[in-house]
């Protein structure tokens, strides 16, 4: 295996909340796909210096590299070289973005995203900008009393919301799940269950056991697959099926699973960087270990109980 080339980019947001994007000349690697600012980090430097040293070679802007946040990390397998791209979030700069090796900019909506094509490594990035840093996970409840959960879940900050309802039939989920899709539009509501009982669905989470009997995601027709992971093995399987997100747990010891081994802080941090996917933080988390998990390499956290009244 040659040796894995570590490259710093950013996504990068001005004060409208747009995102910058840069297109790669076709003389480069992956040329005439869009990419994210930046470049390979050098030795000797640490990965946030480089980003800054790119951005000021590449756009002539100044950041300062330690208000960055870390987005995510891509180790990627290319034909003909491997990367680890390791991804920060910009939101402060100065100076004016322009092309200072004549690749053309644009600004875009985050909305839009989807709509330009990126190298393959890029995948995990796209989605780990669209996706939000708390998903609020149900307690098992009377369907009636579910849309009094969003709405607490909401006011407390959760940016989706995963409905688990396993004491009721598929029959009744899929009926809960469409009213409450109907009533909260514009809500990214994530349906625990198979694929089977969700074909028309948009976002279905898959517990470990159907993740590790899934051979492909083909059946799927929604947008968002995920599933839990409490191991690597299960890792592989969700990025060998191009899941587009997981959670990992318990990453400490929780009342709903109290059995349960936690997996710490130590060894969430190690697993994630062993992936390319988004990855949860799930397990006696809060919203209160937010910038922990977010340093540690994570996507967010998902949660039940802090998101109760
Ligand atoms: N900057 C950047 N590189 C990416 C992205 N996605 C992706 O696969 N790469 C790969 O990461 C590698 C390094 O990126 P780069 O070409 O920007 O490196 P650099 O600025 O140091 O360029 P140089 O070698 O021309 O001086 C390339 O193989 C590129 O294809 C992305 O979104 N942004
Ligand atoms: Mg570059």
């Amino acid at each position: 295996m040659s040796k894995v080339i570590h490259v710093a980019a950013a996504a990068i947001f001005n004060e409208s909340g747009e995102l910058l994007l840069a297109l790669r000349h076709q003389k480069q690697h992956q040329g005439g796909l869009w990419e994210f600012p930046g470049g390979k980090v050098e030795a000797g430097e640490t990965v946030r210096d480089a980003l800054a040293r790119e951005l000021q070679e590449e756009l002539g802007i100044e950041i300062d590299p330690l208000a960055t946040t870390p987005l995510i990390q891509v180790p990627y397998h290319y034909p003909d070289k491997s990367v680890l791209l390791d991804v920060y979030r910009v939101n402060r700069f100065s100076g004016e973005a322009y092309g200072r090796e004549g690749q053309p900019l644009k600004w875009i909506q985050l909305s839009e995203l989807t709509d330009y094509h990126f190298p393959a490594a890029n995948q995990p990035i796209v989605n780990a900008l669209l996706l939000p840093a708390t998903i609020a996970i149900t307690p098992a409840l009377a369907p009636q009393e579910y849309s009094d959960f969003i709405d607490t879940a909401l006011l407390k900050g959760a940016g989706a919301v995963m409905l688990r309802a396993k004491h009721l039939s598929d029959a009744e989920q899929l009926s809960l799940y469409t009213a409450l899709s109907a009533a909260y539009e514009g809500l990214l509501l994530i349906w625990n269950t198979s694929i089977e009982a969700a074909n028309t669905v948009a976002s279905v989470h898959l517990s470990s056991d159907r993740l590790m009997q899934l051979d492909n995601r083909a059946d799927f027709k929604g947008r968002w697959l995920s599933a839990s992971c409490h191991s690597s093995e299960q890792i592989k399987q969700a990025e060998r099926l191009g899941l587009d997100y997981i959670t990992l747990s318990p990453v400490q010891q929780t009342a709903s699973h109290p059995d349960a081994s936690p997996l710490g802080w130590d060894e969430f941090r190690r697993l994630v960087s062993e992936t390319r996917l988004p990855v949860y933080a799930l397990g006696g988390v809060s919203v209160d270990d937010l910038e922990k998990t977010i340093e540690a390499g994570g996507q967010g956290i998902a949660a039940i109980s802090g998101f109760r009244c």
